[in-house]
């Protein structure tokens, strides 16, 4: 995977299933669906059930003759596979990009020896720029190959291999935001962390840097504010962090109530705060622009202060489960207290760099509180985790009219999923497939049931392209030979 360049693009229309949720309970299925991306990457029509009466070229022109000054105009057409269909890439809200080398090392460890122990001694030694390089190389390439076309990522400490890392963003094409780890205490790790100055003196680099290297008149990369989490941060830097957000309208992005001794310790830093959620709305951490990572025992006060300041909850189950941490309600989290929630792969906690690993765990992890709770209202359903990992993902990034969901205005950020692609684990057999002759219903239902499949038994092999800004980042689709299967042997 060689990075790209940034070329302009031809109008292009697709055709075929495009599957996506524009709000949360609503997933729609929108076969033979012809859409119209313009050279800025941009959706221009989205029209539903396309029948192929007219060439499509020459249905666009008629359609919209005010839209095509273009002399060129593609056409792109997945209709002839049923088992091919677009969706919105995936958006993963909590990452942290350093941590990649540690991914399944540290079962069980809980959180504050798991950092001790694991976390701190790899992320200190990011100043050394080509092990950094090496390492935020992989993890874009990775994430990419799975679908990622959005994440919010944490790096570490160190300013100069975080500039990098929006180098390396910028030139994969990845949509990304970059926090630059604050922390300006470590009582069990002192050889890892920064004195308050030197962490104001590199978020201002960070963020020269960005606003630098960002293309003309596009934001592809956005500096992040990222207090770690409290047990780290001095009220000093938490408010330095709650101002410079205000004062440079940057989002916001931490950690909070993982696990119970981390809240404990809180608790005891904290006295004046009320509770973990207090201590950031103190120093004015909470807006609608905060991303606030795992979240599993809020109180309810907690959820009331998080729905009341607008702030997202990445919901990161695969992490959660790894390191013991706790199963975090998450269905109450979106229909009763009407929290937006997305997904995060929180690598390394998480071990699964892949957005469709943490839609099928998320699934899976509220079966589990379910049948804790013994009520059926906590399973989570496909539609809801959908949601979670894109346009959820999208309102946690402030982005939802850009990215996340097929209609007009909204960036072509797509992933084209194909069931049947090179050394697919999923299998379909035919009589499974929707098709034109299917009556609606029943079209529908063996959609859905695709959609399960490529959940629960397929993987990044069956994310073939991707999308970032209309323009292909990623395209495996040249590598689609077939397994050969050896014969049995008859000979005796
Ligand atoms: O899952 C986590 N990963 C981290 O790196 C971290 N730092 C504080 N709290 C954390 N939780
Ligand atoms: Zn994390």
């Amino acid at each position: 995977m060689t990075p790209i360049a940034i070329t302009s693009i031809p109008y292009t229309l697709y055709h075929g299933t495009f599957v996506h949720t524009p709000s949360l309970d609503q997933l729609e299925l929108k076969f033979n669906a012809l859409v119209g991306v313009n050279s800025e990457g941009e959706i221009d029509f989205v029209h539903d059930e396309y029948t192929l009466a007219l060439a499509p070229v020459e249905f666009f022109k008629q359609s919209y003759p005010d839209h095509h000054n273009y002399t060129t105009i593609e056409f792109v057409d997945y209709t002839k596979d049923p088992t091919k269909f677009i969706v919105p890439g995936f958006v993963d809200t909590h990452i942290h990009a350093s941590q990649y080398p540690n991914v399944g090392v540290g079962l069980g460890t809980p959180l504050l020896d798991w950092l001790h122990s694991y976390t701190f001694p790899l992320e200190n030694k990011f100043s050394d720029l080509d092990f950094a390089t090496k390492i935020y190389t992989k993890i874009i390439q990775k994430t990419i190959a799975s679908g990622t076309t959005c994440a919010s990522y944490f790096t570490t400490i160190d300013p100069n291999s975080t500039n990098a890392f929006a180098d390396l963003l910028l030139q994969y094409g990845q949509r990304g935001f970059v926090g630059k780890v604050c922390m300006d205490h470590n009582d069990t790790y002192h050889a890892y962390e920064e004195d308050f100055a030197s962490a104001k003196e590199s978020m201002d680099k960070v963020i020269a840097h960005i606003e630098k290297v960002n293309p003309e008149g596009q934001s592809l990369v956005t500096p992040i504010i990222t207090p770690r989490f409290a047990p780290v941060c001095s009220r000093e830097l938490l408010k330095y962090l709650g101002e410079l957000s205000a004062s440079r309208s940057l989002p916001i992005q931490t950690h909070i109530s993982e696990n119970k001794k981390e809240i404990e310790l809180v608790r005891d830093l904290f006295p004046e705060c009320k509770d973990y959620t207090d201590v950031y709305d103190q120093h004015k951490l909470l807006n609608q622009s905060t991303i606030l990572a795992h979240a599993v025992h809020l109180t309810e006060d907690e959820r009331t202060v998080i729905k009341n300041k607008n702030c997202s909850i990445s919901h990161c189950p695969t992490s959660n489960t790894f390191i013991s941490s706790g199963e975090a309600p998450i269905k109450q989290y979106l229909y009763k207290d009407q929290i937006n929630v997305s997904l995060g792969t929180d690598v390394s906690g998480g071990f699964d760099l892949s957005i469709l690993g943490i839609v099928k765990q998320s699934i899976l992890v509220s079966h589990h509180v379910a049948m804790t709770e013994k009520d059926s209202y906590h399973q989570l359903l496909l539609k809801d985790a959908i949601f979670m990992a894109t346009k959820g993902g999208a309102i946690a990034v402030g982005l939802d009219n850009t990215i996340g969901s097929v209609e007009k205005g909204r960036k072509f950020d797509m992933q084209l999923i194909d069931l049947r692609s090179y050394n697919s684990n999923a299998d379909i057999f035919e009589w499974q497939l929707p098709s034109q002759e299917d009556l609606k219903e029943e079209r529908e239902l063996k959609m859905m049931n695709l959609l399960g499949k490529w959940i629960f038994t397929g993987d990044d092999r069956n994310c073939v392209k991707v999308w970032c800004n209309g323009r292909v980042i990623l395209d495996k689709s040249a590598r689609d030979e077939r397994w050969v299967m050896v014969e049995p042997s008859t000979s005796a």
